[in-house]
């Protein structure tokens, strides 16, 4: 009998420097944002190592802290960024993946994901020749997939799942509470993810974030809200 081997699929992830990566945290956790940040990628990151069905991360990124921190991994390729926007970002990732591998792209803001959770979602990817994943909202997208490079065309931004949709890509549909729906835009989000269990390096800022707490003294206001 000929068993068919797995496909070898390209996992690109783009990462904003961290300086200036996610936003929409730092009301909420100031001068932690940019160490959050990067914790995210790197949990994602390392992830999408662990995950078996992968033979080659591509990181697009300018974070010089990340770089140093994951370029010495295996299977790990580094891409300078482009300096325009995500969907840039993503199109360099796609220029140097192997033109026959499957490719997908994931954001770098899914600390709670997993090896097999990948595994999972790029399985059900894969009789597709373009596919997607929704985030927890159902709005945006946490995960595209492509049969080769060439066809991945990335629409991220607003509402980009329905972009995705509307250009052929396949819903994978996951439960809403998997890890990888599970993208961190805003403070909610981070209890979601920490509840479904975080990777390490999100878990030690996570700790440093409970240590800054107990430190600061309560005032009324902020006790009252
Ligand atoms: N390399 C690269 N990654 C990007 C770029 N823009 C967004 N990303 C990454 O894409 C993912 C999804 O983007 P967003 O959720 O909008 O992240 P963000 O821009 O850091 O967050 P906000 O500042 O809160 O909007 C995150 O992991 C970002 O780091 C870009 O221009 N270059
Ligand atoms: C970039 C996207 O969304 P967000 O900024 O909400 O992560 C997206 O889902 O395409």
């Amino acid at each position: 009998m000929t068993v068919e081997p797995y496909a070898a699929w390209s996992v690109i992830v783009p990462a904003k420097a961290a300086d200036r990566a996610k936003t929409r945290l730092a009301p909420a956790y100031g001068g932690l944002r940019p160490a959050m940040a990067r914790a995210f990628a790197l949990d994602t990151i390392r992830a999408a190592g662990d995950c078996d069905r992968v033979a080659l991360v591509i990181v697009v990124s300018d974070d010089d802290v990340l770089a140093d921190k994951v370029r010495d991994r295996h299977a790990v390729r580094l891409v300078a960024d482009p300096g325009l926007d995500l969907n840039a970002a993503i199109r360099a990732g796609a220029d140097v993946a192997p033109p026959g591998d499957r490719v997908a792209v994931i954001p770098a803001d899914l600390p709670a994901l997993t090896g097999p959770t990948l595994a999972t979602a790029l399985s059900l990817a894969e009789p597709y020749e373009r596919a997607v994943v929704a985030d927890g909202e159902g709005v945006g997208t946490t995960l595209l997939s492509a049969r080769t490079p060439a066809r991945l065309r990335p629409a991220f931004g607003q509402g980009s799942l329905g972009v995705h949709k509307a250009g052929g890509a396949v819903v994978i549909d996951l439960r809403t509470d998997s890890a990888l729906r599970r993208d961190v835009d805003v403070p909610r989000h981070l209890t979601e993810a920490a509840m479904l269990g975080v990777g390490p390096s999100t878990r030690r800022v996570l700790e440093r974030l409970r240590r800054r707490e107990e430190t600061e003294p309560v005032t009324d206001s902020a006790s009252s809200r």
